[in-house]
């Protein structure tokens, strides 16, 4: 198998927008009218204190949520409006990994093709050699090619995580939500998997939006940071931008700098 895998990028048009996102519960704004962008090929990490909102806006980025009010468009189209497999322009990636623990590496990635084969054939497994090399080239561009075979549930950590992105890729989406990909990683695996993720938007054109508790990390490895609190997005900068005046003003003084 090649070293550098042709993985052919998404068009470069292709981007995230949030436009005045509001979704309350019981009458109460969880998030409120939240508007950013994110540009094909771009690492956007958002930060924010527990319960500002980060959950609720992803699952609208996702489209498992509808906005009351606002849009998220992903190449044009309203997330909310598009119904099942039409949901492929959105790959998630999870804290947990969410992989089917008794399959190999190379089924937990096919399964991010079910999206554009025929329901008979991804119900028998039955997935042509067009996807199975798709799913070889995802695998070897996160380095796990030499684990294809192995099952999931023998995978370290960081590995696991890695094969969830090769199935993440392997769905060619227009858009990676990455929702707290690192909070299960020692600091090791983090760093390899938020580089990863870094690589991928660059060389893969994809837009990642990924949410992270740790600030440092943030500053590391995303391109731009948002922040919400409160619900309401109130920091849009440059990661080399965000200070300590920002990491103030997003969780408050008292916070400790030691976070920073
Ligand atoms: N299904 C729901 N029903 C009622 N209230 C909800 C629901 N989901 C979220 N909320 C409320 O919306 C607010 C934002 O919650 P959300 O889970 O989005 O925050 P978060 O930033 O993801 O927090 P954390 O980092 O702790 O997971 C909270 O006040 C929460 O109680």
């Amino acid at each position: 198998m090649n070293q550098q895998p042709h993985i052919p990028p998404a068009p470069l048009a292709v981007r995230m927008t949030a436009s005045g996102v509001t979704k309350r519960f019981d009458g109460r704004a969880a998030i409120e009218d939240v508007s950013f962008s994110v540009d094909a090929g771009e690492f956007v990490a958002v930060l924010g204190p527990s319960g500002a909102g980060k959950t609720t806006l992803f699952r609208c980025l996702t489209g498992l949520l509808a906005p009351d009010a606002g849009a998220v468009r992903i190449g044009g189209v309203d997330i909310a409006a598009v119904k099942g497999r039409a949901r492929r322009r959105v790959a998630v990636v999870f804290q947990q990994f969410n992989l089917v623990s008794r399959l190999t590496a190379l089924d937990n990635v096919l399964a991010g093709r079910l999206g554009h084969v025929p329901a008979w054939r991804g119900l028998l497994r039955r997935f042509s050699r067009a996807d199975r090399l798709l799913a070889l080239e995802c695998l070897d561009r996160v380095g796990l090619l030499d684990k294809a075979l192995q099952r999931a549930d023998t995978l370290s950590g960081g590995q696991q995580q890695r094969c969830a992105i090769a199935r993440a890729l392997a769905q060619r989406p227009d858009l990676i939500v990455a929702d707290e990909p690192v909070a299960s990683l020692d600091p090791a695996a983090s760093a390899g998997v938020l580089e990863l993720l870094r690589g991928i938007a660059r060389s893969e054109g994809v837009g990642i939006v990924c949410s992270l508790h740790q600030v440092p990390y943030a500053r590391a490895y995303a391109d731009r940071i948002v922040g919400l609190s409160h619900g309401r997005l109130v920091t849009d900068v440059p990661a080399a931008r965000f200070d300590e005046a920002a990491f103030a003003a997003l969780y408050g003084a008292e916070a400790g700098a030691g976070k920073f």
